[in-house]
């Protein structure tokens, strides 16, 4: 890992603080990294201390011990104050000064944890300035620093100004130097769908529409969006959640074994199954927002910085439809929700009853069918429903499970953030979001985002979302589970 700067945008922010300081001491700790030198970059009226006052918390928080907690924040952090997010000025001073004061040669990890709509002219600023610098554009020495540029999702706000935004990108940046960032790729269960996928022959040979009716991909989460309004309001469940975490959680589950185990050859993969998805329609999309409930005497309209007439949704589920030769006719259901009754995050592949129905016919009752439930927190392992005789008379029929928990064999994960700053820092993209992959997957939702004429349902807080959701996982009328029908 060569020596760098780290500067961090949007440092005075949720992300920086639930994940992004404790993932950078973490890294900072592994043997063999250099000392850290971070920047964290706000419009925020802070300094040095009050930044480093924020990263004890949040470490401490996150049970490092208060005394390194400190010492590290003392020697690793620097503030710069911006007026807005393209007048970059006191940040490359700070850069610079840094770099002199440490004898750095200049490497740079700019990580952009930002709303979305600052994203284009922060990328600008930055290009700018690295052009000036040699260190992207044409001519590049062999020996300039490096550069990295790490985009926290949602990568744009739909497929115009992700198409727009790429644009922005590659005019000063190659697509080797960008990391777009979606944590759930560095999660250890999520990495562990290829294994369980292309490891273990039985179930891979099941994984078709032979044997699989549906497939329903869950994240539900406990937490809301309080203190986010800056960020969230006006992007929503859709876009922070379903069109990146939940769809790479599709695309990995429906995915072909690549040819080979790196970036190109995964990413090749996931790209062919967005290809292949149709668009999602908004009969097939169910939207809501959470209401007070389950002690909460506030629900999303209450929190601050959010208008009274929001429409932003906190709850969304969405089935998807793939016209490839594995999946022909099996339907996906994504759904995901803040203030959930608990935090769950799962892929249940839902296999199809045996074609003949025996048991009935002798006084006993037709299997279920049976479950394969990947779980990717908490808890983390499998459980897998079969059937049994119930011991007695006749065919009585139960249904029981076989299962696997990490926990019981292995020590804890390091966390998703962990591992992909360290491949940032590394120089290893695979764990990241190609560009074509950010507009395939905003091409899915294209007619579903800001669509009015999807109602958004309220909900309680502490229960499982609208009933509406529920009608997404009955079977699909025959009309849509048949032939492909043409995007209207
Ligand atoms: N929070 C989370 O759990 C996760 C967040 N992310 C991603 O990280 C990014 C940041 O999210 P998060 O930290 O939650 O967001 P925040 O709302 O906390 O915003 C981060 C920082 O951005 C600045 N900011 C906020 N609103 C605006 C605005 N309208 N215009 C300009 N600057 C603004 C603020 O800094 P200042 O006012 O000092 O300039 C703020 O501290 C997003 O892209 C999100 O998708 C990804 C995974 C998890
Ligand atoms: O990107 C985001 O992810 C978190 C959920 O991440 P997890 O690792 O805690 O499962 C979500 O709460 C947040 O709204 C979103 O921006």
């Amino acid at each position: 890992m060569d020596p760098h700067v780290f500067v961090l945008f949007g440092a005075t922010g949720d992300l920086a603080a639930l994940k992004l300081f404790p993932a950078l001491y973490r890294v900072s700790q592994r043997d063999g990294a250099p000392p850290p030198a971070v920047i964290g970059v706000g419009r925020s009226d802070w300094d040095d201390t009050t930044l480093q006052d924020a990263a004890v918390d949040a470490l401490t928080e996150a049970d490092v011990d208060e005394g390194e907690a400190r010492e590290w924040a003392e020697s690793a952090l620097r503030y710069a104050r911006v007026e807005a997010y393209d007048q970059l000025g006191p940040v490359f001073e700070t850069a610079e000064a840094l770099e002199a004061e440490r004898g750095l040669d200049g490497n740079r990890v700019y990580y952009l944890a930002l709303p979305p709509s600052t994203f284009p002219g922060t990328i600008t600023a930055l290009g700018e300035y690295e052009e000036d610098r040699g260190t992207v554009g044409e001519h590049v020495p062999d020996d300039a620093p490096w550069v990295r540029l790490v985009i926290e999702k949602p990568f744009g706000h739909d497929l115009a100004s992700a198409q727009e935004l790429n644009r922005i990108v590659h005019e000063h940046f190659p697509e080797n130097a960008v990391y777009r960032i979606d944590h759930f790729l560095g999660k250890e269960t999520v990495q562990n769908l290829l294994v369980f996928r292309f490891a273990n022959a039985f179930f891979e040979s099941a994984w078709s529409r032979r044997d699989v009716e549906r497939v329903e991909i869950t994240v539900a989460e406990t937490n809301d969006a309080a203190g986010r309004a800056g960020y969230f309001d006006g992007v929503g469940t859709m876009r922070d959640m379903i069109q990146n975490h939940l769809t790479q959680l599709f695309s990995l589950t429906a995915m072909e074994p690549p040819a080979r185990l790196d970036a190109e050859g995964i990413r090749r993969e996931k790209i062919k199954v967005l290809r292949s998805t149709r668009t999602a329609r908004s009969n097939e999309t169910v939207l809501g927002q959470y209401g007070p409930g389950a002690g909460h005497d506030e629900g999303y309209r209450d929190h601050e910085g959010v208008p009274e007439d929001s429409r932003t949704d906190t709850f969304a589920a969405v089935r998807l439809h793939l016209d490839n030769w594995r999946w022909q006719g099996v339907p996906f259901v994504l759904r995901t929700g803040k203030r959930m009754a608990e935090r769950l995050t799962e892929i249940a592949v839902v296999f199809r009853r045996p074609p003949i129905t025996l048991f009935q016919a002798s006084g006993g009752c037709d299997p279920e069918r049976n479950v394969l439930r990947l779980r990717l927190q908490p808890n983390e392992g499998f459980t897998l429903s079969f059937d049994v005789k119930t011991p007695g008379d006749g065919f009585g029929v139960s249904t029981r499970e076989l299962s696997f928990r990490y926990e019981d064999t292995f020590g804890p994960f390091p966390d998703a953030y962990e591992t992909l700053l360290r491949d940032v820092a590394e120089g290893d993209p695979t764990l990241f979001v190609h560009a074509e992959e950010a507009e395939e997957a905003w091409r899915i939702y294209h007619a579903v985002l800001d669509n009015t004429d999807i109602e958004v349902h309220p909900y309680e807080s502490g229960g499982w979302g609208p009933d509406a959701a529920g009608r997404l996982v009955e079977a699909p009328p025959p009309e849509e589970s048949g032939e492909p029908v043409a995007d209207c």
